[in-house]
């Protein structure tokens, strides 16, 4: 089996890869990709192709539709970079308080002057800031990170509010009683000081869903003046044209992103960080770990696990001859299919799970044969089967 890696990934997960795991640089003949921020979209996806990994949360660089009709797996880490964004969002949260950075770069200026001492201790006030403890933070999306964040400004005494209509029910265990729980972003337009926004970016055409330019002129109306946005999400979730009006009045006092482009890059009052949030040592070794063990029980034993496209399945390890993994589309009448297929060649099916998800669906047969190329051509050529693997 060949891996490819469209970016770097930790040499700590990439060990983990058996013997009959080879790297090849040539992404058309790999059977699995590991990625993290590069662009799939407009990349051709081969046929053999079987399964992507995301060492990371965010899968808007990847068409999981489009890899989804080609039976392609695309799965994600949750969770295992979250601690490493949360810390850098309580440092964007004290970078905008206090000048650090201002005040770091004016050192550099005077820093020759043998009388720097005491040159520190006269211009200091122009750097001066506010604290945190006490004020208000509102955040948006409370997932693996929100929760993280939500938790560590409130123990940093911080009042928190949190909006999350799709919170799972892991997260809100997690989540601190303290945290105050909004039922709409308005209210945390309106109450707070501070707004870290920590949702995917989605495109939808039901409001309450979508993302995409979630803070823009209208939402910015709503808020507090002097409100500091900080977005460790995805750019998209701001509307550029509107963040720079509501710096340049001072409606927003200051953004930070980490995910400057040309326009917020060049704008005043803007801090920005090159997407920084899991570049630690510890968040991409945790991403590689999880992504490679997910993509090896996947292409050893057809399980799913933490996929985005397809629905999550655990058939264990395969006790009998032979195993198929059927990508399917969820309609009617397939599984009868299959399994006529199975007894037209008198081949007992001893195990079966059938999952579904959205429009795909996903099918894993243990069988009481060891040569199924045969059947597995058959069930490749039945409508509305989208790919047929022969797992053992
Ligand atoms: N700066 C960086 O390096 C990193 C950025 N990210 C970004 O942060 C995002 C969140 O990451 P995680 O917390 O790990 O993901 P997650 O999937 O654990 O959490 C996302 C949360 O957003 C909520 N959500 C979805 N739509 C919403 C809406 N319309 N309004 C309010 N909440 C909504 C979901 O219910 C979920 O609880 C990722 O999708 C990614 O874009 C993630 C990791 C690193
Ligand atoms: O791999 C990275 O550094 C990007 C992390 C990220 O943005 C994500 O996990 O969504």
């Amino acid at each position: 089996m060949k891996y490819n890696c469209l970016n770097p990934i930790a040499g700590v997960g990439l060990n983990l890869f058996t013997e009959q795991y080879n790297k090849t640089e040539d992404f058309n003949e790999a059977d699995i990709v590991l990625v993290r921020s590069a662009a799939m979209h407009d990349m051709e996806l081969p046929d053999n192709l079987k399964a992507i990994a995301r060492a990371g949360a965010g899968v808007n660089n990847i068409p999981l539709e489009k890899c989804a009709e080609k039976g392609i797996v695309v799965f994600n880490t949750p969770g295992a970079n979250a601690n490493g964004v949360k810390e850098l969002v309580i440092a964007g949260l004290l970078l905008a308080s206090r000048d650090i950075v201002g005040g770091i770069n004016w050192v550099q200026t005077v820093k020759d002057d043998p009388t720097v001492a005491k040159l520190v201790e006269k211009g200091k006030s122009k750097f001066a800031g506010k604290e945190i403890q006490g004020k208000k933070l509102g955040v948006i999306g409370l997932g693996a990170i929100g929760v993280l964040v939500a938790n560590a400004a409130n123990r940093l005494g911080m009042t928190v509010y949190g909006y999350d209509p799709f919170i799972s029910v892991d997260n809100a265990w997690n989540l601190s009683r303290d945290v105050v729980h909004v039922k709409t972003r308005e209210e945390i337009y309106a109450e707070c000081d501070y707004i870290t926004v920590h949702t995917p970016l989605i495109e939808d055409t039901d409001p309450s869903v979508n993302t995409k330019e979630m803070i823009n002129e209208e939402t910015i109306k709503q808020m507090k003046d002097g409100v500091i946005i900080l977005n460790f999400a995805r750019d998209l979730l701001v509307n550029d044209n509107d963040i720079e009006v509501a710096l340049k009045s001072g409606k927003v006092a200051k953004y930070v992103t980490d995910f400057p482009n040309a326009k917020t890059a060049n704008m005043e009052n803007v801090i920005a960080i090159p997407h920084l949030g899991a570049s630690t040592e510890e968040s991409e070794d945790n991403c590689a770990v999880m992504a490679v063990k997910q993509l090896m029980d996947y292409m050893e034993n057809g399980n799913i696990k933490n996929s985005v496209n397809y629905p999550n399945c655990d058939a264990g390890v395969c006790r009998a001859a032979g195993r198929i993994a059927i990508h399917h589309k969820n309609i009617p009448n397939m599984l009868s299919q299959f399994t006529s297929a199975f007894s037209a060649v008198n081949v007992n099916i001893s195990d079966m799970v059938n999952k579904s998800r959205g429009d795909y669906a996903y099918t894993v047969l243990d069988v009481d044969s060891s040569n199924n190329s045969d059947v597995a051509a058959k069930l490749s050529a039945i409508q509305g089967v989208l790919k047929v693997r022969v797992v053992k």
